[in-house]
């Protein structure tokens, strides 16, 4: 298959599609961006990429972040983090509180915003300080990309300075004691993890270990163990888009993560890894040119897993 044609077909098809959406303005920082811009990254298992678009171009990774933490709680933590992250879809925004109320401050999931503070909390426990979490957290997507990615202090502190519904989801969890840590050190921890940079080709390539049951294909070093790989890829099918998970497998038919500073990441089992990015995000928060050049992609390769 011809992907380098593929991705140029997308690429025209798409373009009606990159002034429709919104930017994300609720983290003020965030709207600071190129409003129509897209980028398209496939990396496969043995090494050979395929891009188009500004796919050098670096952006906030946001939720996408909670795919790397909740693979490295699992591994520090195995099933035992269950009993403090569930892993049902919320069927609700990804900043909802209702739930987390019923249901006595466990989060549904690990990659709506409660569940990944709470992911993150454990990370916090398990490495100490807010320092450590983060530096174990950044290497950890080194290692994954094989560069050294970096966060922007300004998105960060614009999420700090305007993360009211972070810092209540937190604060409620806390009530339930399902946050351990200080709360202001858990959502230091998480503001830093979403405000990592990263551009589309670095974040394909980081997910190339869930396309190839945990382990790196190039340097064979293990990551997670393949039953967890199955785990973080089925939580990204049935969670990685909130209340539009089933919505993007309709459509889609991968398992994926999204993030709201326009990213969404993609996985193509025992095959590759795919990153796209287009800022404008639909009603619930995922890219909307995104999402539609990845159902274009696996309209034309078939490679949907259904
Ligand atoms: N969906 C997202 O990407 C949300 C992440 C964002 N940092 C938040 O907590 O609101």
């Amino acid at each position: 298959m011809n992907y380098q044609t593929i991705l140029e077909e997308i690429y025209e098809q798409i373009q009606p599609e990159l002034t429709k959406g919104k930017v994300a303005s609720y983290i003020p920082a965030l709207k600071q961006v190129d409003s129509d811009d897209f980028a398209m990254s496939i990396h496969l298992l043995d090494g050979t990429s395929y891009n188009i678009g500004s796919y050098n171009k670096k952006f906030s990774i946001q939720s996408i972040s909670k795919v790397f933490t909740f693979s490295m709680a699992l591994e520090l933590y195995s099933t035992k983090l269950y009993k403090r992250v569930w892993h049902e879809p919320s069927g609700n925004p990804f900043n909802s509180l209702i739930q987390l109320e019923y249901e006595k401050g466990i989060p549904r999931n690990p990659f709506i915003n409660a569940g990944a503070i709470v992911t993150t909390d454990t990370l916090l426990s398990y490495y100490k300080t807010k320092e450590k979490a983060f530096e174990a957290i950044n290497n950890f997507i080194n290692k994954l990309c094989k560069e050294d990615i970096t966060y922007n202090k300004e998105i960060f502190d614009s999420e700090l300075k305007h993360g009211f519904r972070n810092q209540a989801l937190a604060s409620l969890m806390k009530s339930f004691n399902n946050i351990k840590n200080p709360i202001e050190n858990t959502l230091d921890t998480y503001f830093k993890q979403c405000s990592l940079m990263m551009n589309c080709e670095q974040l394909a390539k980081s997910m190339l270990y869930l396309a190839n049951h945990g382990e790196d294909p190039d340097t064979k070093e293990i990551y997670i163990n393949s039953s967890r790989a199955k785990r973080v890829n089925s939580l990204m099918l049935t969670c990685g888009h909130y209340d539009a998970s089933g919505d993007f497998a309709f459509h889609v038919g991968l398992p994926g993560k999204s993030g709201v500073g326009g990213g969404i990441v993609a996985v193509v089992p025992k095959k590759m890894s795919i990153c796209v990015y287009s800022p404008r995000l639909n009603a619930k928060g995922n890219s909307h040119a995104g999402t539609k050049a990845l159902e274009l992609f696996t309209s034309k390769t078939k490679l949907s897993i259904f």
